[in-house]
């Protein structure tokens, strides 16, 4: 590793030194960096991107196909629809006469390693001719057409794809592939379910197409994979209020996006290989680069030197890890000095795994953390500067991260983030997106076309923690929990392990030395968990009959929650109130519910559930997204209706209805014997 000021070790064409000091010198006195954005130096405006277009002509590769999407794909013409069924989870087709507007129940991508699954849940109790929220979308014959936006619920699941059965069982489970939209069967009006058909974009779209036919009775339509990251990405970066945040040294900090200003940005999907989008707009995009050195070849090699048996064991080996045992450092090289002229300390990592050739030591006799640890870092440190280097290459202002390796991960957004910062020599940002690993899932799920979800307001979605997230995220296998006595014994177990999840995971002491890096994992927040493939993303609810208050001067920006949990001071208060207030809770939750012993085995259920969540978010505020009372005070509501108490202070209004009713109409007598006053 090299400082940028220096000569880089890596060789890299002198086109991109060229390239990025004539962006420099010409923009010498120009805007830099606006926290919330990565930004080129030198660049002077978001949305046009004027300054290098010949950069971009120049430099583009030949093999690069620039894809336009807008209208071109088949609309659905649901005018005579009749699709059946009554109940949310089990029998979910809707009934939906004259209307274009029902949303598909799921969508996969399924890619080399993994396999993502999003699918929907219509809220409860939701009429099918609820009048609905409409939006109106131009369709590819140039018309205008409304689809009500529905009100439901978007989950993420993921599955490793060497365990398909798995994700088959969980589908067919669910019953999510019986409640499909099929494009041939509203054409055709036919019925039957062998020409249902599914979305799923990813190389196992057509890798598995006969076995989805053959075990679901599904055929799956193949969207594109890259047009499927940048409409998922989009959709996230658009619709879901602090998607994306920065990751530095441990803290991680929420950004808000302006919907106005987003586009052109580089988006970098790092699944099994990595891929390099440079998006435009919507559907407006080109792949720019890539790299074979992703997530499959953290798992590959390191399950061969490691042994280990999952990409999650690796990663949480990697943070007991002390890479500088197989690192070559600058130090080793130069006797323990820095190489000061060209900004290089001792400790900086001169070659990864460089130290392995000079000693004596067999495969056996380095400690299996430290491969995982010095394997993580190569790999999210050279990501991160072909990254750099794409932005600056497009003079593009904003990087996104997204992919499955990340996994939330602490140290790997840390390493990624200062590969970006120090090539950049601290004028780049990389921003990493809570939804990561499902941006190809959900583009999948939105090329139903009609959803019209990309036209959602933030108010519209707003993301919920259940009793089983984070926990649940990608354990949800098998079939899923029917009955609340099902849910309470599953709760005791996940409670049990859950005291083990929420443990602190030991740290090695801090070790940041400036330029090279920091040499042990360090960063607090977001650590991994013993169960690391949990995930930190809720359900998303759309709720389309929210209307944003009109005199609000900025809907987009405006922020509900008034005590921000970021702040420690606050953060401490809040949750001890909230744990001492819980045994009273749980009591007038119970009383509400007639004092039952179903009713304390539910309670003491939502308790455990509730303080769990409490936990995580004390040990890392940020799991679950930007925390605010509000967010905290909602989540305890969604808890407590988990365990299906949907009012906890229902016997206190009674009781106080009763007392008020009881002395009413003394009241109503005092009132008419008092003089009338004029
Ligand atoms: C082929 C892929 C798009 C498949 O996506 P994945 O399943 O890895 O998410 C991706 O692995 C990739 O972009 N590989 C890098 C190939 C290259 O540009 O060198």
């Amino acid at each position: 590793m090299a400082g940028l000021t220096g000569h880089p070790v890596l060789e890299i064409g002198d086109k991109f030194e060229e390239l990025q000091n004539n962006i420099i010198n010409n923009n010498k006195n120009k805007e830099v960096i606006d926290k919330a954005r990565l930004v080129v130096k030198g660049e002077e405006n978001s949305n046009n991107n004027n300054n290098n277009q010949g950069g971009e002509r120049d430099m583009a590769p030949p093999t690069s196909n620039s894809l336009h999407r807008s209208g071109s794909r088949p609309q659905l013409d649901l005018s005579k629809a009749a699709i059946q069924g009554n109940s949310e989870e089990r029998d979910p087709t809707i009934l939906l006469p004259n209307q274009s507007d029902d949303i598909s129940h799921f969508a996969l991508d399924i890619g080399g390693s993994l396999i993502k699954l999003v699918y929907f849940s219509r809220h409860e109790g939701q009429s099918i001719d609820d009048k609905r929220k409409k939006t109106v979308k131009e369709i590819s014959n140039g018309s205008r057409r409304s689809y009500p936006i529905l009100g439901g619920r978007l989950h993420f699941v993921k599955f490793e794809t060497s365990k398909l059965n798995e994700c088959l069982d969980f589908i067919s489970s669910k019953q999510l592939h019986n409640g499909r939209i099929d494009s041939h069967y509203w054409n055709s009006e036919a019925t039957n379910k062998e020409n249902a058909v599914i979305k799923a974009t990813g190389g196992g779209a057509y890798k598995f197409a006969d076995l989805f036919k053959e075990r679901l009775g599904v055929s799956i339509d193949k969207e594109d994979e890259m047009d499927c990251l940048v409409a998922g990405a989009n959709f996230l970066l658009k619709a879901i209020r602090h998607e994306a945040f920065t990751h530095m040294e441990g803290h991680k900090e929420f950004v808000q996006i302006d919907h106005n200003d987003l586009f052109p940005y580089l988006l970098v999907n790092v699944g099994s290989g990595v891929s390099m989008i440079k998006v435009d707009g919507d559907g407006k995009f080109q792949r720019v680069s890539g790299t074979n050195v992703g997530g499959g070849t953290y798992w590959g090699l390191g399950r061969l030197l490691t042994k280990c048996n999952s990409f999650d064991e690796l990663l949480e080996l990697s943070q007991r890890g002390d890479n500088r045992t197989i690192d070559m450092l600058v130090g080793d090289i130069y006797g323990g000095m820095d190489y000061s002229k060209i900004g290089l300390s001792a400790s900086t990592i001169a070659s990864s795994f460089g130290k392995a050739i000079s000693d004596k030591k067999e495969l056996e006799d380095h400690r299996p953390e430290d491969i995982s640890l010095s394997l993580l870092r190569m790999i999210s440190y050279n990501i991160g500067q072909i990254s750099y280097l794409n932005a600056l290459r497009f003079g593009l202002k904003r990087i996104f991260f997204g992919g499955f390796f990340i996994r939330g991960h602490a140290y790997t957004m840390d390493t990624i983030s200062f590969a970006v910062h120090f090539w950049s020599q601290g004028q780049a940002q990389a921003m990493f997106l809570r939804h990561e690993g499902f941006l190809g899932a959900l583009g999948a799920f939105m090329s139903y076309e009609k959803l019209g979800l990309d036209d959602l307001m933030v108010h519209q979605l707003v993301e919920r923690f259940p009793m089983g997230a984070p926990y649940t995220g990608g354990k949800i296998h098998g079939p899923p929990l029917g009955n609340l006595n099902e849910k309470i014994s599953w709760m005791e177990k996940f409670v049990l392990k859950g005291t083990e999840i929420t443990a602190p995971v030991p740290m090695a002491p801090p070790g940041t030395t400036g330029l090279g890096g920091f040499e042990v994992p360090s960063s607090k927040g977001g650590t991994l968990r013993s169960d690391a493939s949990a995930l930190n993303v809720g359900v998303l609810h759309l709720v389309p009959t929210l209307e944003v208050f009109p005199l609000l001067a900025n809907p987009k920006m405006y922020e509900p929650n008034t005590i921000d949990l970021s702040d420690h001071c606050e953060l401490e208060y809040w949750f001890t109130v909230l744990s001492e207030h819980l045994p009273d809770l749980v009591d007038k939750a119970v009383a509400s519910e007639g004092g039952t012993g179903d009713a304390k085995r539910r309670g003491d259920a939502f308790a455990r559930a509730f303080s769990a969540h409490l936990a995580r978010l004390m040990e890392e505020p940020a799991a679950y997204g930007k925390l605010g009372l509000a967010n905290l005070l909602e989540l305890r509501e969604e808890c407590l209706r988990e365990f299906q108490f949907l009012d906890a202070y229902r016997s206190i209004k009674q009781r106080e209805n009763e007392v008020s009713l009881a002395v009413l109409p003394d009241l109503l007598m005092e009132l008419d014997r008092m003089d009338e006053v004029w």
